[in-house]
């Protein structure tokens, strides 16, 4: 099952950067065994200062057609990092291909963008920077397949 990661705004190279690329990789790595990825981060920009609607219009457009989708959002629903690698493997186990996964720019998600998802999903009710947001993506995406597959990353 392929991973998008659908995201507002581009990243320039720099720490968040080479973390998101380090994680992904490492859920790649990890993942091919588990028919779990890759992870890809499709970036799209409104240049023309739209707002969330407009960025909403070009995320629909990143998200894979028939894929799984996961919004990320303060007020979503909190979740373990064990059930999060269930629900991945479970879209997978249904024989999903494509699962998507949104974070929002400035102003958040669209709220039609986020009632259609699948699931809504918080890191908290804190509100964290977008290109943080990616990199906790990123990282509980690995953590995720590395649960899945049993490896001691995940001491809990
Ligand atoms: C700067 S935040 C948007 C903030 C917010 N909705 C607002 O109105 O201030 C950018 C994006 O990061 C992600 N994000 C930030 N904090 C989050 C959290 N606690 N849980 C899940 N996603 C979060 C969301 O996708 C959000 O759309």
């Amino acid at each position: 099952m392929r991973i998008q990661l659908c995201v507002v705004g581009r990243l320039k190279v720099g720490p968040e950067r080479s973390l998101i690329d380090d994680y992904l990789k490492r859920f790649d790595r990890i993942g091919r065994g588990l028919s779990l990825g890759p992870a890809t981060v499709s970036e799209v920009e409104d240049r023309k200062g739209g707002g969330m609607g407009a960025e909403a219009v070009l995320l629909k457009r990143a998200v894979p057609s028939g894929a799984r989708l996961c919004v990320m959002d303060e007020r979503g629903k909190a979740m373990s990092s064990p059930a999060f690698s269930e629900m991945i493997c479970g879209w997978r186990d249904q024989g999903a291909q494509d699962a998507a996964f949104v974070i929002g720019g400035a102003d958040g998600v669209d709220p039609e963008l986020r009632e259609s998802a699948d699931n809504v999903l918080s890191f908290g009710k804190m509100v964290w920077p977008h290109m943080l947001a990616r990199v906790m993506l990123a990282e509980q995406l690995y953590r995720a397949a590395a649960i899945a597959a049993g490896t001691p990353y995940h001491r809990a």
